[in-house]
């Protein structure tokens, strides 16, 4: 097999999004005359479309960063990438800039009409049009595997991502979820479960139940930030996984986000509410950070929906009581 197809081959064999976007940048590297491939991320940041470089090659080797996006110093708003920010404002499929001896080829990955990454090539030549063309043809290759990678990760209804990655995504937040300073708890996980979803079903059909389930997906991926994760996990339950914000803001966004569903008007069915569960992920596996929550939210439903209840208040203020029983800690 020759070399590119090989790369190609061993690229495609990754089912990690990561992994297939450093090879990916491994296979553009062994082009020829390119000197530097990275992969950019864009993300927002009150309000500003920003990008930092999420890998990138350095003496020949691929290299990731360890910062989390918003707070990478190698961040910058898109706008200073004239060029880069026409095209993805005009879903383009490149961008170029050449100065004296750098030529730089932009190619946005757009997946379901969004582009949160976008590859970048440079070498101190101008592209041939053969050389635009084998790039491309890597890169389609590359997009379209990424395009199947995100369809299996995601619900069918929303397009939120699915239980099946809940694990995954949990681990890869939780390494950077402590504070250092105080240890302090920086991730969060939250149930958010429509109250009454039952009857919407009941009274105007499953069409307008399924539409409910749309509407407010919209409104968790706008009330939440870029690097936070929010899943449907079947039914009418969401969680979301809230990266590095303290208990304070924590409880602002989940207070601002049941008030907003409180306040939205829902086509024919008019208004809904939800009770949010919430805990702190810093101890024990996924799913007991996942049964924590789901006390609060059991808690917040048995004592008149519509609110969020945390359940480290509850477990502080003896609402929800320690049993030991044996060697274990059950809640009730
Ligand atoms: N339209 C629609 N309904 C769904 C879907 N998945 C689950 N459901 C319905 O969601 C409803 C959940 O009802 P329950 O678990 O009794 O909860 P509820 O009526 O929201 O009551 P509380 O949670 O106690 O406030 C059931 O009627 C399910 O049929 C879906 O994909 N689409």
């Amino acid at each position: 097999m020759k070399p590119l197809l090989r790369n190609l081959a061993e690229m495609t064999a990754h089912r990690d999004h990561l992994r297939l976007e450093v090879s990916v940048l491994s296979t553009l590297l062994k082009l020829g005359h390119i000197v530097q491939v990275r992969a950019l991320e864009l993300f927002t940041q009150d309000r500003d479309t920003m990008l930092r470089p999420r890998c990138w090659s350095e003496n020949g080797q691929i290299i990731s960063s360890e910062h989390d996006a918003a707070a990478d110093p190698r961040r910058m708003p898109l706008a200073q990438e004239p060029g880069l920010a026409q095209c993805i404002a005009t879903g383009g499929e490149s961008a170029q800039r050449s100065e004296p001896h750098r030529h730089t080829l932009w190619l946005p990955v757009w997946l379901a009409g969004q582009a949160s990454t976008c590859l970048e090539v440079t070498q101190s030549r101008a592209f041939t049009q053969h050389q635009r063309d084998v790039i491309m043809g890597v890169f389609l290759v590359y997009q379209n595997y990424q395009s199947l990678l995100d369809y299996s990760e995601r619900d069918a209804l929303t397009g939120l991502l699915n239980r099946k990655t809940f694990e995954e995504q949990y681990a890869r937040q939780a390494d950077s979820a402590a504070d250092e300073g105080t240890g302090a708890p920086r991730q969060w996980l939250a149930v958010i479960d429509i109250d009454y979803f039952k009857s919407v079903n009941d009274r105007f059909g499953h069409l307008y139940g399924d539409e409910v389930l749309i509407l407010v997906a919209n409104l968790l991926r706008s009330q939440f930030r870029s690097q936070d994760r929010i899943f449907r996990f079947g039914g009418e339950e969401f969680v979301v996984l809230l990266r590095c914000v303290t208990l304070a803001q924590t409880r602002q966004v989940l207070e601002r986000l049941r008030a907003a569903i409180q306040a939205h008007a829902f086509p024919q069915i008019g208004h809904i509410t939800v009770s949010i569960g919430c805990a702190a992920t810093q101890q024990g596996s996924p799913v007991e950070a996942l049964g924590r929550a789901d006390q609060a939210l059991y808690y917040a439903k048995e004592h008149g929906r519509n609110q969020v209840c945390f359940y480290d208040d509850l477990r502080i203020s003896g609402a929800l009581q320690a049993r030991v029983t044996h060697d274990e800690v059950e809640l009730f």
